[in-house]
């Protein structure tokens, strides 16, 4: 398997560890593969009834492109996906069904009760094992809007061979969200809270990748942000998973996706690429609506961004998006290049007529507001007794909002627990649990952190002087 740039005509191909090992390739474009691996009807039949680490082998096998051999690649999977130590569920990402042909999967049942376990628990065990036997050490640098960031701590933090620097928005995650992060006492844990919002975080993560003299020597600087190819591939899985369980490859299944950095979204629009029938993706925002914007009107414009009861969709801009209009440019990297220039110089974009409208038969967009988002916590309660958190409310509503076709299987990404965000589950009316046994006395754990200003100076010093390696 190789991988190419969004941003390159041609030139600079690169195999899996060397993409793995990376965050933003070095004409600021992000890897994609070359070309996807390709399932059939057949092969897809086949891998109905598997346990999940057995179709997250088989789906991954083809990225790491015989780079990991297959035996230890197989154990890094089992292990990450173990539902004796890892998951909490014994289906790893169970399906709730909450309407006649309407459904919930779960994706919270890892250790940090988001998503983002599925992705970060793999790429921490492949970063360690790639780095292990090349005799190398990397810093590890994210930006987290609050679920990234505990996630990719918990799936690095065992790891000798990374430093870790998480950089999450000052005062603009749950407390839940930053306890997790912030009580997490191991040396190679280092958490900044940088006075701005995510968009700046995530902007000095990204420019650290163009301007790197602040690295110790020897040292790499790896991306646990969905730029790396790694988190993508990982979360493709679930994709067929619950597609196979709602009757794929026989019937398309529609899946409604929580966005803000279009990275679950575009897993399952990668997917679908490589053959599950996935009837539409629903792309389901906050206010922070660029993304819905785009879809509903191509209008891709900056906005302010603002803060909500779904913290972790504040984002404005997206990065997995790129993605996107690389395949819709027709995978040309200087017409893309072109585009991403547009929008860095006049943060707004449109894409051209036609390759806008073709897209629009598979995606389809809703925004919903914190009084809606609260509304929706509530009803389907109400209706079925199940309790959603904000950002997967998002996702029902705008299931409810579309009129899709009845007959498709509807599937919800359910993306976080709601005991992350209380806020919200009591402005629905409604109490939030209880913290599982696993953290139950998170709001009682001892604290670190460190709050900087949002300049990009300030923290390459930070991190050059609490590198271990240095
Ligand atoms: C709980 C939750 N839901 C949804 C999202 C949006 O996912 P993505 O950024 O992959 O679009 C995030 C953050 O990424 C999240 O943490
Ligand atoms: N919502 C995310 C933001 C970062 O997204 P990522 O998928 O690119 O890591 C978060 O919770 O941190």
């Amino acid at each position: 398997m190789k991988y190419i740039t969004t941003r390159s005509a041609k030139g600079e191909e690169k195999g899996f560890q060397d993409v793995l090992l990376a965050g933003l390739a070095s004409d600021g474009g992000l890897y994609v593969p070359a070309e996807l691996p390709q399932f059939s009807k057949e092969d897809i039949r086949q891998l109905r009834g598997l346990p999940y680490n057995e179709l997250a082998f088989t789906i991954i096998k083809p990225f790491v492109g015989g780079e990991i051999d297959d035996s230890t690649l197989k154990q890094l999977i089992d292990d990450s996906y173990s539902t004796s130590e890892i998951f909490s569920h014994s289906a790893v990402a169970p399906l709730h069904q909450v309407g006649s042909n309407e459904w919930i999967m779960e994706l919270f049942h890892g250790p940090t009760l988001a998503f983002k376990d599925f992705a970060l628990q793999l790429l921490g065990r492949l970063l360690n094992h790639v780095l292990t036997e090349r005799g190398e050490k990397a810093i590890v640098l994210g930006a987290t809007s609050g679920d990234t960031g505990s996630a990719a701590i918990e799936g690095c933090r065992h790891s000798d061979a990374l430093d870790i620097f998480i950089l999450h928005p000052y005062q603009r995650v749950s407390e839940v969200q930053r306890r997790q992060m912030t009580s997490v006492m191991a040396d190679n844990v280092n958490n900044i809270a940088i006075k701005g919002n995510f968009d700046d975080c995530q902007a000095m993560v990204k420019q650290s990748f163009a301007d790197q003299p602040f690295l110790p020597d020897n040292t790499r600087l790896v991306a646990v942000n969905s730029i790396n190819w790694a988190r993508i591939m990982a979360q493709v899985v679930y994709y067929f998973h619950a597609a196979l369980l709602l009757g794929a490859p026989e019937r398309e299944v529609a899946f409604s996706v929580p966005t803000g950095n279009f990275g679950d979204i575009f897993a399952g629009y990668i997917a679908r690429g490589m053959g599950l029938p996935i009837g539409k993706l629903v792309v389901a925002t906050n206010q922070n609506d660029i993304l819905h914007r785009f879809f509903k009107d191509n209008d891709y414009r900056k906005q302010q961004l603002e803060h909500t009861l779904s913290p972790s969709m504040d984002i404005m801009v997206s990065s997995n998006f790129e993605r996107l209009l690389f395949d819709m440019l027709g995978r040309d990297g200087d017409r893309l290049a072109q585009l991403m220039e547009t929008f860095q110089s006049t943060g707004q974009l449109q894409a051209p007529e036609t390759e806008w409208l073709n897209i629009k038969t598979l995606f389809d967009s809703c925004r919903t507001g914190d009084d809606d988002t609260c509304a929706t916590i509530a009803e389907l309660h109400r209706e079925t007794g199940y309790l959603a958190d904000p950002h997967t409310a998002t996702g029902v509503r705008a299931l409810r909002e579309l009129q899709l076709d009845a007959r498709m299987p509807k599937v919800v990404l359910a993306t976080a627990h709601p005991v992350k965000f209380p806020e919200a589950i009591e402005k629905a009316g409604l109490q939030s649990p209880s913290l599982p046994a696993s953290m139950s006395d998170l709001l009682q754990r001892e604290e670190r952190y460190s709050v900087l200003e949002h300049d990009l100076a300030v923290l390459h010093s930070f991190i050059k002087e609490q590198t271990r390696h240095s």
